[in-house]
């Protein structure tokens, strides 16, 4: 037996498609995104494949994209939890700013070092500022970052995913987690395994649900890298994030 989990990035935000560094900034979805949520839900429904329960983290883009999709699935009625511990990293000082800009102001090798490695985080986020969430009262009382590489990521998201997401899989329920492009790269490296460097390779593609089987003794994937509902549209939209801010 194999337990079910789909790992769903929400469909292209109003940031994503201005360039903007978005992190935790609460943007909401573009009419393109509202489209691809839309489609996410009729990929999983002609694959058979249907969510019992959702995850979701606490920005509006995962949270719309999760209704719109199981609201095409059929399936908007199914039990949700939500937790910050999903949100996209935190992109510290970067946030809205321009990718192309700020490629261009700072080079190539550092633009990739805060967009990809796996542990430099760019600078904090000035407290009180703009684009800061310190006094965002969904946060209040939790540890939340100034900034963060992935690898902060990965330590915040895995006790929700021991304590929340793993009694849910070892359930039997089918499980899906709306969330964000490096909150789920997080997710994939710990599942598949992979190393510091090939992870800063991988990028997830909007609004196309990645489906793993896992194992039920060891809960690793069946098949590394699980598989995209829509394979070829995956693979255009993967090039696309990684050539941002180019
Ligand atoms: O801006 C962000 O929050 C993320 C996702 O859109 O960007 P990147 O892919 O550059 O890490």
């Amino acid at each position: 037996m194999t337990y079910t989990l789909v790992l769903l990035r929400h469909g292209e935000s109003e940031w994503n498609a201005k360039n903007l560094f978005t992190g935790w900034v609460d943007v909401p979805l573009s009419e393109k995104g509202i489209e691809e949520a839309k489609r996410g839900g009729r990929l999983m429904t002609d694959a058979g494949v249907l969510p019992d329960v959702v995850h979701t983290s606490l920005l509006r883009r995962a949270i719309t994209t999760a209704n719109l999709a199981l609201d095409a699935a059929d399936r908007h009625w199914i039990p949700v939890k939500r937790s910050w511990r999903l949100n996209e990293r935190h992109y510290g000082a970067l946030q809205g700013k321009n990718k192309k800009e700020t490629l261009e102001q700072y080079g190539e090798e550092q633009f990739m070092l805060w967009r990809r490695s796996y542990d430099v985080p760019p600078p904090e986020i000035e407290l009180g500022s703009e684009y800061s969430q310190d006094a965002d009262p969904r946060y209040a009382g939790e540890p939340i970052p100034r900034t963060e590489a992935l690898a902060q990521v990965l330590d915040r998201a895995l006790p929700y995913w021991d304590a929340e997401i793993v009694p849910d899989l070892k359930a039997g329920k089918t499980v899906l987690v709306a969330a964000h492009g490096n909150s789920i790269r997080s997710i994939v490296k710990y599942l598949d395994d992979i190393d510091e460097q090939t992870i800063a390779g991988i990028n997830i593609p909007t609004g196309i649900p990645l489906l793993y089987e896992l194992d039920e003794e060891t809960l690793k994937p069946v098949t590394a890298g699980g598989t995209y509902l829509d394979p070829e549209a995956a693979k255009a939209a993967i090039a696309a994030v990684a050539n941002q801010g180019r």
